[in-house]
């Protein structure tokens, strides 16, 4: 009998717990381990250990640490998973904005062994935007539109007032650079595409409150050597937050189930 990849997952929010219910029906996978916030009364799925310090997944050694918490999590902990020879694959990409943090995470990569897959997430088009940068690429723009509601408790609130808008307002125009570090639960997608592209200071990127839609959707131009091409993902919310696009975490399935196959077709 082959042996099942063993997997945790650092954070057990909307996201997470979309991937349990995904990956749970893979006879291949086993979803081992989770690290969560001692604080959390939330109850996790019988057959995980639940850990509250980084030390206890570390020593579980999963085969694979999937991160779905957030930009600070891939800042604390993901380091010391590389460093101590375990892959991670990475929702939180935002947290790639900053160039300490990428190189921190190239280094703890090189000295484990270990290796850092950043997913798609919310977005799509990034094999083809990869490809077209290989000839030189002129510019690449993200917009993002999602309903004011997913916008709380960001600085779009210092913009437009979003319980009374009544028309979609662009509250954010600017570098893929400062979107990805201002908006962490919001605009990972930029990061996303600022690293498939042109990069974070090329990349421009438009925020878009809008009360007329009920999707996040993600629309990415791109104009290079090799031609030009558009494309506009319309995102269904996951339930238990706004903010978050349902195909971030089938993103995150899709790659975990990619890599327990033995052929990637
Ligand atoms: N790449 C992409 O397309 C997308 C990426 N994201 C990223 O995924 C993250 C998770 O998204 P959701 O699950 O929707 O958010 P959520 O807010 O529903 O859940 C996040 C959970 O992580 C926990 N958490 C935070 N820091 C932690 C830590 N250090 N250790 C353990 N647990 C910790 C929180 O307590 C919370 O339960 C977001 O913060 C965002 O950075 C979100 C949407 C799309
Ligand atoms: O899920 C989405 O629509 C995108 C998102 O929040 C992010 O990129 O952080």
């Amino acid at each position: 009998m082959t042996q099942k990849m063993r997997i945790g997952i650092i954070g057990f929010g909307a996201m997470a717990q979309s991937l349990v219910q995904q990956l749970s029906k893979r006879d291949a996978i086993h979803i081992a381990d989770c690290l969560i916030r001692s604080t959390s009364t939330r109850p996790v799925p019988g057959g995980i250990v639940r850990h509250d310090d980084i030390s206890g997944l570390i020593a579980a050694a999963p085969d694979l640490v999937v991160e779905c918490a957030g930009h600070r999590s891939v800042a604390d902990h993901v380091p010391r998973l590389l460093r101590a020879g375990i892959d991670v694959t990475i929702v939180s990409i935002g947290a790639l904005a900053d160039a300490a943090i990428r190189e921190e995470l190239q280094r703890a990569a090189e000295e484990g062994g270990a290796r850092l897959v950043a997913v798609a997430g919310a977005i799509g088009g990034l094999d083809a935007l990869r490809a077209a940068a290989l000839a030189g690429l002129d510019a690449v723009t993200y917009t993002g539109r999602k309903p004011p509601g997913a916008w709380t408790g960001t600085p779009a609130e210092e913009v437009v007032a979003l319980d009374t808008l009544r028309e979609p307002a662009t509250f954010y125009e600017g570098s893929a650079a400062e979107a990805a570090r201002d908006y962490p639960k919001n605009a990972n997608v930029t990061a996303a595409v600022a690293l498939a592209g042109i990069g974070f200071d090329r990349t421009r990127v438009r925020l878009i409150a809008d009360p007329t839609t009920r999707t996040n959707s993600h629309q990415l131009e791109v104009q290079g050597a090799f031609g030009r091409f558009a494309i506009t993902i319309e995102n269904n919310p996951l339930p238990e937050n706004p903010k978050t696009s349902w195909l971030a975490a089938l993103s995150v399935a899709e790659a975990v189930i990619r890599r327990a196959g033995k052929l990637e077709l």
